[in-house]
This record gives structure tokens, C-alpha cells and sequence, in this order.
């Protein structure tokens, strides 16, 4: 292997580390930054996700109540329990677990949260002010991965970056944030014709289609930064992401491993949209 690997948990670290100072100096201020997680349904997946938000809010010293509610929840209660915390003044960032189920529109429940309290960054007002390049909070796994990027000193200005996925909570946020810094960007998706002739013009590939792993070491070009934002269990059910770790780290620069990559910065990100939401105020 040569590729340098891009370690998530040590940049998640350091980045609570700065999170938890300002936390403080805020707190001294009067002003306790808090977050709201609701969980709908039982989502064993969700069930972790949500716990160790909880708990990195711990962690740095936030705030934070968890709501779970069963399956059956209905769209209007939940909606109602949102309004209510949009004016709950100990409450700076909301969030809603995704996915909900069927019968809950997500849209609904997505465009009912403050967009200042919209630390998922996923409100239209957000998405909007992130595509006309005057960002307020922003998606947090994208935001985690602009992070490690610049941890890791890759170019961005002018580099080509190859996103594949264009999902509305990363690959359509990553694209404008790659393309706010100045990469040339390509966003591709399941229905891309030779997927393999774009990702291999690519000095940074993020990998964030959902399949595990797809993308091979002959689709990279050598010395590419390649972040995997994919969650996926392998054959055996082991966790594993997009990109086929043992054979793109043999012509990678840089890669980001599943697990302990882009995960922990995801809920990195979220703790600092809710001190930013705080901060706001
Ligand atoms: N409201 C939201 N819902 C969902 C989001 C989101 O950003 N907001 N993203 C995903 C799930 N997700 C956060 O909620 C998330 C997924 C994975 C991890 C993580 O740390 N993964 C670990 C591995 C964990 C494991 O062992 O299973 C890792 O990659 O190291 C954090 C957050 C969908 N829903």
C-alpha cells in the first residue's frame, strides 16, 4: 500500500477539541449551545447514529435531548413537536434522523425546521445559500469532508474532482462546496455511461453511491485523493464503504477508510453547525 491514509477519528478529535473551547467561552457568555435529535421508528442503524450524537455532545460540553417516537407516529404530531422546538430558546440546533418512515414526508418535516436551527443544513433556505455561494449551515457529511481534505493539504483550486452520487444530503452539497473552493467538478450518478473513464481524470474522487466497493484501483488515476463516504456491509457483513480499500490504496495518494473516515466527521460537523447556530444568536 502507499497511499497516505486520511484518519477521520484523529481529525474528529481535533476538531472537538476546538469545538469544546468555544463551547466554553460560550457558555461563559450565557449561552449553553444545545441540540434536539428526534428519532422516528427503530431503525437499529439510526439507534447508533443517534446515541453517539448524543454522546459527542457530551463530549464537548453541549447540551442535547433525544426524542423517540415509535413508527406510527403521525406527520402532524411530529411537525407540531418541531414547531415547538423551533421556539425553544435552550434548543440551537434541531434534528430530524433520516430516513423517517414511509408515511411521514420528509420534504415536510425537512422545510418545518428553523433554517436557523437547521443544523442537517438540508432546509431549502440552506441548500439555496450554499448553491449562490453565501453559505450559512451546511450539510454536515460534505462539511466533514471539505475538512479532511484540508487536513490532509490536498489542492482543491483547480483540481478536477469526481463526485459519484448525487444525493440531496452529500453528493449535491459536495459538489458546490468542491466547486466554491475552486475544483472543476463532475458529479456523476448510477446512471453514468463508463463510470471508469471519468473517476480516472480525477485528482479527488469522493465515493458516495451507496454500492460496497465499487470503485477500483483501476478507475483511479495514480496519486488521487479518494474520500469514501460509503456505509455498506461486504459479503461476510462486514462494515465497509464504496471504494475497494486494498486495491485503490495501491495507486491512491490518499484514502479515507470505512470505518473511522468520513463517520466520525459527520457528527463532528453537526456538533459545530449547532455552536455555529449558537454563535449566531
Ligand atoms: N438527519 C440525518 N440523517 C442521516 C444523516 C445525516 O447526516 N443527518 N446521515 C446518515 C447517517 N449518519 C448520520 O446521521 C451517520 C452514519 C455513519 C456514521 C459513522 O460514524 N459511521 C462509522 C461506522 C459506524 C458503524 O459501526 O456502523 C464510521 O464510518 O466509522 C455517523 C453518522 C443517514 N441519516
Amino acid at each position: 500500500m502507499s497511499a497516505t491514509i486520511i484518519d477521520g477519528k484523529s481529525i474528529a478529535a481535533a476538531t472537538q477539541l476546538e469545538i469544546k473551547s468555544r463551547v466554553t467561552a460560550l457558555t461563559k457568555r450565557g449561552i449553553h449551545p444545545g441540540l434536539a435529535v428526534i428519532l422516528v421508528g427503530d431503525n437499529p442503524a439510526s439507534h447508533v447514529y443517534v446515541s453517539n450524537k448524543v454522546k459527542a455532545c457530551g463530549t464537548v460540553g453541549m447540551h442535547s435531548v433525544l426524542e423517540q417516537y415509535p413508527a406510527d407516529l403521525t406527520e402532524s404530531a411530529l411537525l407540531a413537536r418541531i414547531e415547538s422546538l423551533n421556539h425553544d430558546a435552550d434548543i440551537h440546533g434541531i434534528l430530524v434522523q433520516l430516513p423517517l418512515p414511509p408515511h411521514i414526508n420528509e420534504h415536510a418535516v425537512l422545510e418545518a425546521i428553523s433554517p436557523d436551527k437547521d443544523v442537517d443544513g438540508f432546509h431549502l433556505i440552506n441548500a439555496g445559500a450554499l448553491m449562490t455561494g453565501q453559505p450559512r449551515l451546511r450539510a454536515c457529511t460534505p462539511y466533514g469532508v471539505m475538512k479532511m481534505l484540508e487536513y490532509n493539504q490536498t489542492p482543491i483550486r483547480g483540481a478536477h474532482a469526481v463526485i459519484v452520487g448525487a444525493s440531496n444530503i452529500v453528493g449535491k452539497p459536495m459538489a458546490m462546496m468542491l466547486l466554491q473552493a475552486g475544483a472543476t467538478v463532475t458529479l456523476c450518478n448510477s446512471k453514468t455511461r463508463d463510470l471508469a473513464h471519468h473517476t480516472r481524470q480525477a485528482d479527488i474522487v469522493i465515493a458516495a453511491v451507496g454500492r460496497a466497493k465499487m470503485i477500483t484501483g483501476d478507475m483511479i488515476q495514480a496519486g488521487a485523493t479518494v474520500i469514501d463516504v460509503g456505509i455498506n456491509r461486504d459479503d461476510n457483513g462486514k462494515l465497509c464503504g464504496d471504494v475497494d480499500f486494498d486495491s485503490v490504496a495501491q495507486v491512491a495518494g490518499a484514502i479515507s477508510p470505512v470505518p473511522g473516515g468520513v463517520g466520525p466527521m459527520t457528527i463532528t460537523m453537526l456538533l459545530m453547525n449547532t455552536l455555529e447556530a449558537a454563535e449566531k444568536l
